[in-house]
Order: structure tokens, then sequence, then C-alpha cells
């Protein structure tokens, strides 16, 4: 099959970005897991489909799906991605906010320059996914064993769940093995992205994630909000946040419950390409 593409990616956080506005997503997880093989295929941590919105409020739908060929409900530096490929198919101009529709629910983004993109991510949850919380346990301070080891975890949704732990030193060997444990921890059955966070002072915080579906990327968008929703919570940064990942730096601001977090960063494009396979 031929299938065009383009080829981005968001602070090192890469994607296939496929053009379905005019037909179907023609593509099953057998080939989504091809074009994801980073020797014999494309590669990329998520391949984005652009297509016509199911929700008429929003311009566009966008479709996520993991290296593994499984589906995600948000990609933050994809999100990014997808405002720049618009803006290159001619649907979105410098300066314009639009309303784009995620498999979880509309987000609101604005262009601010070619590759530069502001998003409003929505309100985090502090409930995610079906985890089983105490009544009593706060979403940010939560027990979990890994392992044989009790950490302490933020639990926090941005449309897909992610699982935050507040580290001193990330360079801590620990973290490489407690990552993909967490990720498929039976605490959450649909997996977790799994954030490890460590502030630098209250304006800038470095953060390492686990992803579902990818593993370990150079950045995770999703990762670095819910990292923000779980610091804030515990009084531990400001309203606006520089957050560090092993690709690039993402600016998240948060007032706080109840109200929505912005996300801002870039997007950038590498290649058009034509998957044959
Ligand atoms: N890299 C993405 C998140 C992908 C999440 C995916 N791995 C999942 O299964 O939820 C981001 O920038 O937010």
């Amino acid at each position: 099959m031929k299938l065009s593409f383009s080829k981005m990616h968001g602070i090192g956080n890469d994607f296939v970005m496929v053009d379905c506005r005019q037909r179907a997503f023609p593509l099953n997880e057998e080939q989504i897991r091809a074009i994801a093989d980073r020797r014999t295929g494309v590669g990329f941590d998520q391949l984005i489909s652009i297509e016509r919105p199911r929700d008429t409020s929003c311009a566009f739908y966008y479709g996520i799906w993991n290296a593994d060929g499984t589906p995600s409900g948000q990609c933050g530096n994809g999100v990014r991605c997808v405002a720049a490929w618009l803006h290159r198919a001619g649907e979105l101009s410098i300066g314009d906010t639009v309303r784009l529709e995620s498999p979880s629910g509309p987000v609101t983004v604005r262009l601010s320059g070619p590759g530069e993109v502001t998003v409003d991510m929505g309100v985090p949850t502090l409930e995610p996914e079906r985890i089983p919380f105490r009544a009593d346990a706060q979403a940010e301070r939560y027990s979990i064993d890994v392992g044989g080891d009790v950490l302490e975890i933020g639990a926090v949704s941005m449309g897909n769940p992610h699982a935050v732990m507040v580290v001193a030193d990330l360079q801590a060997p620990l973290l490489y093995r407690i990552g993909p444990l967490l990720t498929s921890h039976s605490r959450f059955p649909k997996g977790a992205n799994s954030g490890f966070v460590q502030p630098i002072d209250r304006g800038q915080v470095r953060l390492r994630v686990h992803e579902r579906g990818s593993g370990w990327t150079l950045a995770c968008g999703t990762g670095a909000c819910a990292a923000m929703a779980v610091l804030r919570l515990r009084g531990e940064v400001d309203e606006k946040v520089q957050v560090t990942l092993p690709g690039g730096t993402l600016t998240i601001e948060w007032v706080g419950p109840g109200h929505t977090l912005w996300m801002t960063g870039p997007a950038t494009f590498v290649f058009e390409g034509e998957w044959l396979g």
C-alpha cells in the first residue's frame, strides 16, 4: 500500500502524521506496528491521523496510536504538531485559535508562530481511569507496591493515564527498572504513562517519561502536564513552570484545581514521505 505521511516531532517525541481529511483511517494495528519499526519502517513514538471532526464545534479530529499499535486518548506534543501541520496544509493561520477534537474531547490550540503552539489541555482529572483509590487517599500522594518497593505516586488523567513519581535524582538507575513496571502495573488495567519528575526550583523541573505503548521517549507533553498537576497540588511549584525533558523544554501553566492547564512548546517538520509497505 502507498501511504503519504509527514514526519514531525515535538522536542524529540516523534510522529508520523497521516492526512485523513478526505478518507477513512486506512491502517490496522499490524500496519501501524510495521511503520513504527525504527529499522524496517519509518519509526515513531505516536502515529497521528488528522480527520474530519465528529463534534462539529471542533475544526478537526485527531487520532493517536502508540508504536505498539494501541490507541491513546491524548498527546500533548502531538496536538502541537497537528496545529503546525494544519498551518502547512493551509487550514490554519498564524495567530488563529481553534478547537480540535481529540479521542478524549476538545482542546483549544493557538498557533503563535509556524512552529510555536500553545494548547489549553483542559482540566487535569485526579481520578484517572479505573485507579482504585481509597476514599481517603489523595490523588497526588498514592502508595503503590512496585516490584516490592512501596512508592508514592500521583495519579492524573490528561485524557490518558499518568503515574507521576517525584524524585530527588532523575539519573538514579532504579528509575529505569521502575518505569516499565509502573506502566504495566495491575493497578492500571489500561496501562499508564510513568513520569519521574525532579523539582529544581519553584519554576523549573526535570522530567523523564516511560510511555505506555511506546517505551522511554525524549518527551511527553501530557506527562509534563501531569507532573505539573502533581507538584502544584503538593505546593512545590509556582503557576508557571519550565519542564525540561531529554528532548527539550515545555512551558506549563496551571493556576490549580478547577482551572484548565496550558502547555506551550515547539512543533517541527522533519520530512514528507511515502510508505510502500
Ligand atoms: N507522547 C504523548 C503522550 C502519548 C501517550 C501514550 N503513550 C498513551 O498511551 O497514553 C504526549 O506528548 O503527550
